[in-house]
């Protein structure tokens, strides 16, 4: 089966006038027709560069190299016309914050409806049946058709984003911060309506959210980054309930886990700050503020492995850090060697 989506050692660098920023640092991504996957990490990480370089959305200074195949074909290759003919129809995205998403002074209905007169996917007279319809999936009324983005809640402009992404019937759905802004109740509504629709229209999805009780309700798989690469990936339950990487675990143990009352009442923080992007330094980029960081992290900068390997089905969960996996040997004789 082809991949939906497979991003291959994408690297994206922002060129500022303090110097190059490389925010992404070969990340590889991978995920099937119908499937969810979450990516996470602190700010800063580089989660949104991503996301918009998937669509290639990113301003002028950024450098991007990698490849990203979207059904087999690779997006960052792509001349303008057939860019344009993908995103929406092959990809659509939903940013956070749709108030400043949305036009002001246009009708909701008019919005819906603009990606189809776009692109062309729905005969002109039916495209005001299919925004109906989209109003209705996206639980509001059709009354809501004339009416401008000021008379609606933030919960209610967030659906109408989500009836934009879908208007073209998209095999892919970015979902960047979606819910970030919503109270908690409305945000449980609009994950809810998500979930929903992917798995009725056999969507896939990347979400992406600082949040991992957010991504392990809604994803199959979960994706860790941090300071621009991957740390973690593998099933979402997992990755955020029993993480391997010391940075999943700092990250899953900053959010409330439901059924735990002591993490519940005390969540942990990570202690420190993300490093300089620019930052060049040998070794694992966490290992300053690692808790269980060895001599030997200082100059191995271990990639992705399996974190089992002899687990069944264990090459779908990798982490990149010396302490698990195959690379447990390389600690073994520091540690000894430290020991009195
Ligand atoms: N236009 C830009 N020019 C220069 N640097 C940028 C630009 N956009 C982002 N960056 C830098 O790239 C890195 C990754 O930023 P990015 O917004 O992708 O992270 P993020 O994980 O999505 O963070 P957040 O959750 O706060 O949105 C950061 O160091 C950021 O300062």
């Amino acid at each position: 089966m082809t991949s939906l989506l497979d991003v291959r050692d994408l690297c994206v660098t922002y060129r500022t006038g303090g110097g190059d920023v490389p925010a992404v640092r070969g990340v590889d991504l991978a995920l099937d027709p119908g499937g969810t996957l979450g990516l996470a990490g602190e700010s800063g990480s580089g989660k949104s560069t991503v996301a918009l370089a998937l669509l290639r959305l990113l301003p002028g200074t950024a450098g991007v190299t990698g490849e990203v195949l979207l059904e087999g074909e690779n997006v960052l290759d792509m001349r303008w016309g057939r860019l344009r003919a993908v995103r929406w129809a092959g990809a659509s995205i939903v940013f956070q914050g749709a108030m400043h998403s949305l036009n002001p002074v246009r009708r909701i209905g008019d919005q819906i409806a603009e990606p189809m007169a776009v692109h062309g996917t729905v005969p002109a007279g039916e495209v005001p049946a299919r925004v109906t319809a989209l109003l209705e999936q996206v639980g509001l009324p059709d009354s809501r058709y004339r009416d401008y983005p000021h008379q609606l809640s933030g919960g209610q402009r967030q659906r109408v984003m989500i009836a934009m992404a879908l208007a073209c019937e998209p095999r892919l759905v970015i979902a960047d911060e979606a819910t970030t802004a919503l109270d908690v109740m409305i945000q449980a509504q609009i994950l809810t309506l998500l979930k929903r629709l992917v798995a009725e229209h056999g969507i896939g999805m990347l979400m992406i959210s600082h949040d991992l009780s957010v991504l392990s309700s809604t994803c199959d798989r979960v994706a860790i980054m941090y300071a621009g690469r991957i740390v973690e990936q593998g099933p979402a339950r997992e990755v955020v309930h029993e993480p391997a990487h010391p940075y999943a675990d700092a990250l899953s143990a900053a959010f409330p886990r439901i059924g735990d009352p002591a993490s519940r009442l005390a969540p942990r923080g990570l202690p420190g700050d993300p490093p300089d992007p620019a930052d060049r330094s040998p070794g694992c980029v966490f290992r300053p503020r690692c808790a269980v960081a060895e001599t030997v992290c200082a100059t191995v900068d271990p990639p992705l492995w399996p974190v089992d390997p002899d687990a069944e089905g264990a090459s779908t969960r990798q982490a990149a850090c010396v302490h698990v996996g195959p690379a447990r040997p390389l600690t073994a004789a520091p540690t000894e060697e430290k020991r009195p």
